[in-house]
């Protein structure tokens, strides 16, 4: 169930707290979909040997993860491995909390600053506009930082199915930051090492209809602090990528049992900018509900942030090291920042329109 301001019937309109700027407003619908970003097969990322003094198969994937990498910042990935019935449970059992009534959902309510719960119609702290969802979040890696009366227990299932899911999904990433440790000439472990003791923190997404989604977002635009992020996503779509700063944007394919695989700004910073952090926004639609669950791989907070490697004739996109928690906190503040100068400047222009004479008093 919809909290109070997300509730609506056939004749509501947007609530004023969720209404974006012209220019932030989606420019494309949630289910007009592009096969830009790439989807890659995973079969055969382990088969080093080449047949017949051919490429290897590891080889092949491991080229056409880094253009997208290069490219974009976010694919698709397919025969990952990770059970598809693991993928389907999840994705059930999510979707079952929030159905749960609203009074279940706010046993976990992360207000008041707790690590980890339940939120209703989320913007961080001090941002100006909501956006158009409810989320759940709990922090599963590393082990021993676990603490699960911050993870819903409801359903009864959810929290086994969820380890399972959380030890699947970081494996999975390691792999895929090994390709990325590999392509720029260092070790496999290059990558996670440069995490120390990496962090996940899993963060479930579920977007209401939405009386007038043209005119808001689920997820406003951004880039995912960590080093790369998994998201799961129902079949509905909404989940957008732009590469030229927001002027075009792509509606990405929803695909039974894939991954979609983005990098953060951790990942793109220790690859001294060569692989994308990938810019994208979740849009919400009238007729239907939406959920995703978002894996964040992040580093351990007192991990250093510089490029690993910085190619001769290159210099360092970081003007200088910093630990990735003052990297997060930089960068929320700066995206606060922006909002509110965004909104200042709203409003000095609003004002000035409501003073503007109709006509001229002095003739
Ligand atoms: O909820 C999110 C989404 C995302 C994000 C990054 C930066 C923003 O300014 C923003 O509004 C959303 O990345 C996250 C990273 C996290 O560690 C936790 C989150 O809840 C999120
Ligand atoms: O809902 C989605 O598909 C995207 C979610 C997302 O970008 C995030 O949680 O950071
Ligand atoms: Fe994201």
């Amino acid at each position: 169930m919809a909290p109070a301001s997300m509730k609506w019937d056939e004749n509501s309109l947007l609530e004023k707290g969720f209404l974006r700027d012209e220019d932030e407003r989606p420019k494309v619908p949630y289910n007009q979909f592009s096969n830009e970003i790439p989807v890659i097969s995973l079969e055969g990322i382990d088969d080093v040997e080449g047949s017949g003094g051919g490429r290897s198969r590891r080889a092949e994937i491991c080229e056409k993860i880094v253009k997208a990498f290069e490219d974009w910042g976010i694919f698709q990935v397919v025969d990952h491995g990770v059970d598809a019935k693991l993928l389907s449970e999840m994705k059930r059992l999510a979707r079952e909390f929030f159905l749960m009534p609203e009074e279940e959902k706010l046993k976990f309510d992360m207000a008041g600053g707790k690590k980890g719960g339940f939120l209703v119609s989320s913007h961080l702290k001090g941002e100006t506009v909501q956006n158009w969802r409810e989320f759940v979040t709990y922090f599963s890696y590393p082990i021993k930082a676990r603490d699960y009366s911050r993870w819903p227990n409801k359903p009864n299932e959810w929290r086994s199915v969820t380890e399972e899911y959380s030890e699947k999904s970081m494996g999975l990433a390691c792999k895929l930051l090994e390709v990325l440790s590999e392509a720029m000439g260092l070790e496999k472990e290059a990558l996670t090492k440069a995490c120390v003791d990496m962090d996940q923190k899993v963060v479930v997404n579920y977007y209401p209809k939405c009386p007038q989604p043209d005119l808001t977002l689920g997820l406003k635009r951004h880039t995912d602090p960590g080093t790369i992020t998994l998201v799961l996503q129902d079949l509905v779509g909404g989940l957008q990528a732009t590469r030229d700063g927001g002027k075009s944007w792509i509606t990405v394919e929803p695909i039974e049992g894939a991954f979609v695989v983005n990098l953060g700004d951790h990942g793109h910073y220790l690859s001294n900018g060569r692989f994308k952090n990938a810019d994208h926004q979740a849009v919400v639609n009238s007729s239907t509900s939406r959920l995703s669950i978002a894996t964040f791989q992040n580093p351990a907070p007192e991990a250093i942030v510089y490029p690993l490697k910085i190619n001769e004739g290159e210099k360092s996109i970081m003007e200088e090291a910093m630990t990735f928690m003052d990297m997060y906190k930089k960068k929320m503040s700066g995206d606060l920042e922006l909002a509110r100068l965004k909104k200042l400047a709203k409003d000095k222009k609003d004002n000035l329109e409501k003073v503007k004479p109709t006509k001229n008093i002095f003739v």
